[in-house]
């Protein structure tokens, strides 16, 4: 039920009355902000930055100032139900932590941390392939709560399978696999700080314990990491492949295909004749294309496209509750959410990540309930003005 998330607010009132405020910000755009009072330069950039001039990232959030929700009153919105179900799976709510590589960057906690978070509250971290703890500790982290595992694709095809295997014996169900970054966008902020987690040994738990990607080395990683991260890099970048491709996907992975990264409604269309089972409306946090589109603006058009074959989910820019009834009333079954919760991480391990998501819970239940809606699927068309 929602009014459990809800509860966050009167639980945050009665501490601070109490003389213990929360420890940080429940202001969730303001987070980056105070993230750069504790992070060192290289990472806070890192995270923070995007394509360019940022243009794009900019752009992402701009398009949610140009809506604006109407809410109704007199609906009896008093008991509220925020249970979504997406690919198969039944979620408390339509919120999803999505694929953040290199965690250790901001917090040693790092993906372990970010998955007992989740866990906790019910929600589904997608994690990374970039990871910088291994597939097999990060699920142990996660205890009983969902996995969701994402995919940069290797260009080794057995080094591919041999991950997915590893992830599917490692109880993770959906296969998310992002198909906008085979190559990196122009990053100026991490360019002029020289900064590329890889090359600093984080992010490569995941190859560095795979026994077919190690055999395809001359020495083991801990001999030689600086030939055993280029290595990888290369695999994972410079292939774009096409949609031929995609029934490999089929063929290594038993359960729903999600494909992460579709800006342009003919990809959806052809996500959808390919038979997937989901895609995530994205431009990676405007980290990629600096002057893409925004991806909310990309939204509607996508899922009146393709909402009828397939699960439309959404990221780039969700920063509140408001943002997030907004992309569900636009068309999205469940919102991605990225930096944030990463800040969180970084703010306070474990705790920082689930002060955030709480945070992000309680203002949507309480935005859907204003509004008057009794459920997530309630938001639509009509409670939404173009500003
Ligand atoms: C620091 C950082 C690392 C990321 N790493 C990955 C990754 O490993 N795989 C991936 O698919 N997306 C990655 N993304 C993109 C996110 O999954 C997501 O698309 C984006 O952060 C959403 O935008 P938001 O940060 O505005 O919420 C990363 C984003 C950030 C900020
Ligand atoms: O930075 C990113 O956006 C990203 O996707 C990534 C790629 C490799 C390692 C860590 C993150």
């Amino acid at each position: 039920m929602g009014e459990r998330f809800g509860n966050y607010q009167s639980e945050i009132y009665l501490s601070g009355y109490g003389g213990t405020p929360p420890a940080f910000t429940t202001d969730l755009t303001r987070l980056e902000s105070s993230a750069e009072r504790v992070l060192e330069s290289g990472p806070f950039s890192y995270v923070a930055g995007g394509a360019g001039a940022g243009a794009t990232m900019r752009a992402n959030r701009e398009a949610f100032e140009r809506w604006g929700l109407v809410p109704r009153i007199l609906t009896g919105a008093t008991e509220r139900d925020l249970t979504t179900s997406v690919l198969g799976e039944t979620l408390p709510a339509p919120v999803v932590l999505a694929p953040v590589g290199a965690q250790s960057i901001v917090h040693p906690g790092a993906e372990p941390a970010t998955a007992r978070a989740a866990a906790g509250l019910g929600l589904p971290m997608v994690l990374s392939t970039a990871s910088s703890t291994s597939i097999e500790e990060v699920a142990a982290a996660s205890g009983a709560g969902p996995r969701w595992f994402q995919l940069y694709w290797p260009n080794d095809p057995d080094v591919c399978g041999s991950i997915l295997v590893r992830a599917r014996a490692a109880g993770y169900t959906v296969l998310v696999v992002t198909l906008d970054t085979w190559s990196l966008g122009w990053r100026p902020c991490d360019l002029d700080n020289g900064y590329l987690p890889f090359l600093r040994g984080e992010g490569t738990a995941v190859p560095f314990t795979d026994p077919v990607f190690r055999s395809r080395l001359d020495a083991t990683p801990e001999e030689d990491p600086a030939t055993a991260v280029l290595r990888w890099i290369s695999m994972i970048t410079g292939t774009d492949r096409d949609w031929d491709a995609v029934p490999f996907l089929r063929e290594h992975w038993e359960g729903p295909i999600v494909l992460k990264g579709v800006q342009h409604v003919d990809d959806a269309l052809r996500a959808a004749d390919a038979g997937v089972d989901g895609i995530v409306v994205s431009n990676h946090g405007g980290r990629q294309v600096d002057g893409a589109v925004a991806a909310l603006e990309v939204l509607p058009t996508i899922a009146s496209a393709v909402g009828d074959r397939l699960d439309v989910l959404f990221d780039s820019g969700i920063r509140t509750g408001a943002d997030v009834v907004k992309a569900l009333a636009l068309g999205a079954k469940a919102v991605l959410v990225g930096r944030p919760y990463v800040y969180g991480l970084a703010h306070g391990g474990e705790d920082g990540v689930r002060h955030v998501l709480r945070c992000l819970l309680a203002d949507l239940d309480l935005t859907l309930a204003l509004c008057g809606h009794r459920s997530a699927a309630d938001a639509g068309r009509n409670s939404l003005v173009r500003r």
